[in-house]
């Protein structure tokens, strides 16, 4: 099988279409990948780095305002389809595999016009912009959440499949997540993160209650600040604290994260759909914190489906501070109860089988007459 996968952008849209090449992969070792994403996503080096041909198109998103700059974005729309059709014309894929975010745009319509099968995937409950257009060009949208199927009224053909990253981490190995940071395994880890890109509002508050985390015995706290606010937070830390303690990790970015998800006890996190599919598969209970600065406000949907069933408690932005992301986080973290109530309805919302749903998919699309 020749696959093109493209999407990307920020990590949730980048690590579906690297869990999807690697269920293909473990099928046969002959199938042949090739991404597309653009330069100046986080794509450019991740993909790279999980040993994926990458190719790059020149491609900018949409502002929802009436602006000029949508003028150069169409003109670089048609750009980015002349060369997508050029880099689909060499690699004759048998099918092209979108997972949101703009650069799937050209490249899926390419795909759609040059007559090869295409699907997409989406992430979120409320559907990305790029998707919602290439829902009519695709012969099938995969949908992450039951029942967000409505959200694509005019698609050929839609099927519930979950997010294919609830599948890669389920052979994650946990011990090497401990051993990775450097954390003795009868320990239990509260891993803090803002995303694939980090989140400003969130350090702040990591930064706040840095002092109280010595009051929680045998815990140890993993900051990822993203690669961004890695120096200012580390130092802000250090300087407040006069040292770094040994409980206290903090780093930029976590390249084996489902391994370290396998040994994580608790998480806070922003609501990306990604990130919740992971946590859901391995049962983690969460302290959701959604981003109030996208698309329809989706990750606070995101957000509610897991408050909803019990899995996780949400702080609203607004409401965020050092104070209340420590009290939650002591509430879960001294209730050993409450974390397996929590952690046994996160796992009820998991999928984990959904790499297979997606490359069954695959295999109808590629075979049908
Ligand atoms: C600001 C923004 O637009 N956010 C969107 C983006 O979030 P974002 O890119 O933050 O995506 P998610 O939180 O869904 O997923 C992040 C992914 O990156 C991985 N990871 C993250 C940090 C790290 O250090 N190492 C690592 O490997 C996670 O394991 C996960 O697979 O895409 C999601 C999926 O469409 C959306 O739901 C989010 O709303």
């Amino acid at each position: 099988m020749r696959v093109v996968l493209t999407g990307g952008g920020t990590g949730g849209h980048i690590y579906p279409a690297v869990a999807i090449a690697r269920h293909c992969e473990a099928e046969s070792t002959s199938n042949a990948f090739l991404y597309i994403g653009s330069e100046k996503g986080l794509e450019s080096r991740l993909v790279p780095q999980e040993n994926l041909p990458f190719e790059s198109i020149d491609i900018t998103g949409f502002r929802r305002k009436l602006s000029l700059d949508n003028v150069k974005t169409i003109m670089r729309f048609f750009k980015g389809v002349t060369r997508s059709k050029k880099l689909l014309s060499q690699f004759k894929p048998d099918i092209v595999i979108g997972t949101g975010g703009y650069v799937c745009g050209p490249v899926v319509y390419a795909a759609a016009k040059l007559g090869i099968p295409t699907m997409i995937h989406e992430q979120n409950a409320i559907p990305g912009l790029t998707n919602q257009f290439l829902s009519r060009y695709a012969d099938s949208v995969a949908v992450s959440f039951e029942g967000s199927e409505r959200s694509f009224p005019k698609a050929k053909r839609v099927l519930y499949t979950g997010n294919p990253r609830a599948t890669t981490v389920q052979s994650a190995n946990r011990e090497r997540g401990f051993a990775s940071l450097g954390i003795p395994m009868d320990s239990k880890i509260v891993l803090i993160t803002g995303g694939s890109r980090g989140a400003k509002a969130i350090n702040q508050a990591m930064i706040g209650m840095a002092e109280k985390l010595g009051s929680l015995e045998d815990v140890h706290f993993v900051y990822v600040t993203g690669e961004l606010y890695f120096e200012d937070t580390r130092e802000a830390v250090r300087s407040k604290l006069g040292t770094m303690p040994n409980h206290l990790h903090i780093v930029p970015y976590v390249n084996n994260m489902p391994e370290v998800l396998a040994a994580t006890s608790l998480i806070v996190n922003r609501a990306g759909a990604s990130f919740l599919a992971e946590i859901t598969s391995l049962g983690i209970p969460s302290v959701l914190i959604p981003s109030p600065n996208v698309t329809n406000n989706h990750q606070e949907a995101n957000a509610r489906q897991l408050e909803e069933a019990g899995a996780s408690r949400m702080i609203l932005e607004k409401d965020l501070n050092a104070d209340t992301l420590f009290q939650r986080i002591t509430e879960i973290m001294k209730n050993p109860e409450l974390q397996l109530a929590m952690s046994k309805a996160s796992k009820q919302l998991g999928k984990p089988d959904s790499a297979a749903v997606i490359v069954e998919e695959i295999h109808r699309l590629i075979t049908r007459p």
